[in-house]
């Protein structure tokens, strides 16, 4: 049998902490296999690109806000069914801007132990664990 290359998606992912110590999460549209799905915002590295100027160019984009990228929290590799995933996780602070729902579903602060309550992607069981185990730098 012949091994397919699957695609490999380098993401760029922000956990966005205010001054309550709440954390910024957004609902996937609907629609393919993680529509409707909770995330932290972020997407895709484009070449030459750091990671933190990817995680703030898409919180721009997709949120319309500022923010300071900070410090990693974690990279984790995921294998999905048809594709793997680089997840670069960044803590980050928001500066300014009301959060839009420019690509997005639905937005909410939520603390870390709320996040329990929201469905997210596979990959992120690892993110969340890790942000119930600490407190908010911020916080
Ligand atoms: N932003 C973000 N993406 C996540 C998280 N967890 C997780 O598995 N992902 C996956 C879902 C997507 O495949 C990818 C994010 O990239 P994206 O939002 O730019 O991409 P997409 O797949 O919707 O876009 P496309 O390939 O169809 O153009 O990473 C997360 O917490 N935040
Ligand atoms: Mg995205």
């Amino acid at each position: 049998m012949t091994q397919a290359t699957v695609p490999h998606k380098i993401i760029g992912v922000a956990v966005i902490w205010n001054d309550a110590g709440k954390i910024l999460i957004d609902r996937r549209k609907p629609g393919g296999k993680m529509g409707g799905l909770w995330e932290f915002p972020g997407g895709k590295v484009e070449p030459g690109e750091s990671i933190e100027t990817c995680v703030a160019r898409e919180v721009q984009e997709e949120l319309g806000i500022e923010i300071a990228v900070g410090d990693s929290l974690m990279a984790i590799e995921h294998d999905y069914t048809d594709f793997k995933v680089t997840l670069n996780v960044h803590h980050c602070q928001h500066l300014s801007g009301e959060p839009q729902m420019i690509e997005c579903d639905a937005i909410e602060w939520v603390t870390p132990a709320e996040l329990d309550q929201f469905t997210f992607p596979e990959a992120n069981g690892v993110i969340i664990k890790a942000l119930q185990q600490q407190a908010s730098p911020n916080g």
